[in-house]
């Protein structure tokens, strides 16, 4: 894929690149693997969301850790070329590839969290958001549950990095954080009742 060169203006040649940077974090790198290593469909396990966690509980320890540096050097290297060539989308770009990799068109819209794809982002643009978001999955998955911390950081995504980058880290937060959220609430189930989204956000599922 070849970006455009630095210009704060927005062509054809933009919009087609950052469009190539969605189709990028669309490639389902856990669907592909949880198929080939277990024959299953993702979008049927559990919460039913395309993600690393859910290839651990189908394919066990390998497949997992290939989804999981897969799913993060997507997000790593879409933010390092964009970083490059224009650092003024790196938002806009981060915010894209990880909506691909939660609405993945060649899933019809499944997809996973975003949370792995959104690190990758960090660690090249941010690495103090990366250390938040893994620190805090960390911490609530030694509690038992990567989820409630993952809610956390993502809540704390847009101070911490206004904190340390200003306006420009704000932006970016805030382009990670929402399609974070959004997918969390919607999940690939859709509509529910108004105690149900709450639980979404917080835990990741429908029951708690
Ligand atoms: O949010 P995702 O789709 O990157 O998936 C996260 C992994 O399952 C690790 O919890």
């Amino acid at each position: 894929m070849t970006l455009p060169d630095q210009d704060s203006t927005l062509g054809i040649s933009d919009v087609l690149a950052l469009g190539g940077v969605f189709l990028v974090g669309a490639l389902p790198f856990a669907h592909i693997l949880a198929r080939s290593a277990a024959g299953a469909d993702l979008r049927t396990v559990r919460t039913g969301t395309v993600s690393a966690s859910n290839v651990y509980v189908v394919a066990g320890p390998a497949p997992f850790a290939l989804t999981f540096l897969l799913d993060l050097g997507k997000g790593a290297a879409m933010a390092a070329l964009v970083r490059r060539r224009r650092p003024d989308l790196l938002a806009v770009a981060g915010g894209l590839v990880v909506a691909g990799h939660n609405w993945s068109p060649f899933l019809r819209g499944a997809g996973g969290r975003g949370v792995l794809t959104a690190t990758g982002v960090l660690l090249v643009a941010a690495p103090e958001g990366a250390a938040l978001v893994l620190g805090s999955a960390a911490a609530s998955g030694l509690l038992g549950d990567t989820a409630p911390g993952c809610f956390v950081a993502q809540v704390l995504l847009v101070p911490v990095l206004a904190a340390s980058q200003g306006r420009t880290g704000a932006l970016l937060g805030l382009a990670l954080a929402l399609p974070m959220l959004v997918k969390r609430l919607v999940g690939n189930r859709g509509a529910a009742s108004g105690r149900v989204y709450l639980t979404r956000l917080v835990y990741d599922r429908d029951v708690r």
